[in-house]
């Protein structure tokens, strides 16, 4: 990743790590160039911040929990990083979560625990659909039909 690269973290939220039925999808409520489409909760790792810390710091900000990570999910580009949009990459790892309720403190309006069936029946943001399907086939086995 060059130094202009922005770094993105973000969680795939499973109610289980270990035998998970659902993943929590978050409906963006800001900016208005991405209100309304849902995405992993998550944010921009600060300057000399780690990227695990900044993830931790985000889900208490977003969400109010606390996390245990599970594996990285790892994605195309040389650092197993997610090519999201121009100069921004993002790194997601499952998780699940070990304290709090999750609500939408801040960026989201929404919450949704999504079953397999249904991993694509919100409007995800463009470059985490691939990144859903990955989820899926790691985690429940494949099943995450796309609307035809
Ligand atoms: N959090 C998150 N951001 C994503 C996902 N997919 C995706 O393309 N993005 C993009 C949207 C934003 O352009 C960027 C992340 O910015 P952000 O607004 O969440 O970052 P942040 O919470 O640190 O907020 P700020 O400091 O920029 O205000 O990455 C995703 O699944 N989760």
């Amino acid at each position: 990743m060059d130094r202009v690269t922005v770094l993105v973290v973000a969680a795939a939220i499973l109610d289980d790590l270990a035998a998970p039925t659902r993943l929590l999808a978050a409906r963006r409520s800001a900016p208005k160039t991405l209100a309304g489409s849902w995405e992993f909760a998550g944010g921009k790792v600060e300057p000399g911040e780690d990227p695990m810390a900044a993830l931790v710091r985000e889900l208490d900000e977003e969400l109010g929990v606390e996390i245990a990570f599970g594996d990285l999910v790892p994605g195309s580009l040389p650092g197993r990083t997610w090519p999201i949009h121009r100069g921004h990459e993002m790194l997601v790892w499952t998780a699940r979560i070990t304290k709090g309720e999750p609500v939408p403190l801040q960026d989201h309006d929404e919450l949704r625990w999504l079953a397999p069936a249904d991993l694509h029946s919100v409007p995800w943001l463009p470059a985490d659909v691939p990144i859903v399907d990955a989820v899926a086939a790691s985690v429940f086995a494949g099943a995450s039909p796309r609307p035809s």
